[in-house]
């Protein structure tokens, strides 16, 4: 991956270095010495196998896991020394969203009342944020009639597709979407990433996409990082790694993806 103080003449929003992740008990060494650069309005593509460390890594990106060492910089600001307002800023401007919508979304609440939470947790009354919440809904293909139902009432994608309007909510800066279609079936998993698209193009999303389904990511991501045991074996433009791929891990890993090997979407 691109070394400079930019990535492809972009400036870089998030720089993380020799990240070590350690969890459990007895303490594991789950991630080893990863290092990732996001430029603004990049997408990022995150493969590997179960347990190669995806999830810890986008977790410890979002504060859930201290890592043991390493540095985490978020638009200049260094992640791991910042005091506890920084650190507030820092969790609205990198929103997390997990696979599961189902447990992500409170069942209580209405979808009005889930995202004007969002937006103001102190005065999440979905009168005072209504103009607010339909825009978010509108841009995210939800129906504005829709405000007042639960998210029982909706289908995988489209709760999906409220878990991205409550991390839109917040206007962050970086999304990290931790598979967020591997539930899904692939007419509604094309939704979503249509979705995604549009939004890179709208707002300028910039998302770091975890999945260990390297056709979801191809198709998606501009750049790509491998990872295997906690340690990253290759990255670089998602072109690269996939038409000309150097690490052997990666080469199995499109073999044998469906439709492999040498897989195409197109
Ligand atoms: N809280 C935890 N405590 C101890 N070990 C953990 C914890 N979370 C993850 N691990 C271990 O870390 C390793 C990496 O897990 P992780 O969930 O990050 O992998 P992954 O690539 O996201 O896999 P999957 O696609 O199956 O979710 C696994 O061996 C897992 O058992």
């Amino acid at each position: 991956m691109n070394t400079g103080a930019s990535v492809d003449g972009r400036p870089r929003l998030l720089e993380v270095d020799a990240l070590d992740v350690h969890l459990g008990t007895p303490r594991r060494h789950i991630l080893k010495g990863v290092g990732l650069a996001v430029a603004a309005g990049e997408t990022v593509g995150l493969v590997g196998e179960s347990g190669s460390g995806k999830s810890t890594l986008a977790k410890t990106l979002v504060g859930v896991h201290r890592p043991t060492s390493g540095s985490i910089h978020f638009d200049g600001r260094d992640c791991l020394r910042a005091g506890s307002r920084d650190r507030a800023r820092l969790r609205r401007e990198i929103q997390y969203i997990p696979q599961d919508p189902y447990s992500s979304l409170d069942p209580r609440r209405t979808v009005g009342e889930t995202i004007a939470e969002a937006l103001d947790p102190r005065r999440a009354r979905v009168s005072r944020h209504r103009r607010r919440i339909l825009e978010l809904l509108e841009l995210v293909r939800i129906d504005g009639s829709s405000l007042d139902r639960r998210p029982s009432e909706f289908s995988g994608g489209q709760r999906q597709r409220i878990a991205i309007a409550r991390a839109l909510a917040v206007e962050p800066s970086l999304i990290v979407a931790d598979e967020i279609t591997s539930a899904l079936d692939l007419s509604t998993q094309a939704e979503v990433l249509n979705l995604l698209a549009d939004l890179k193009r709208s707002i300028g999303l910039t998302l770091i996409f975890v999945s260990h389904d390297l056709a979801v990511v191809r198709s998606i991501s501009d750049s790509v990082l491998v990872l295997l045991h906690g340690e990253v074996v290759e990255s670089g433009s998602a072109r690269e790694i996939f038409d000309t791929p150097t690490a052997p891990y990666t080469r199995m890993l499109i073999d044998s993806a469906p439709g492999g090997p040498g897989f195409s979407l197109d």
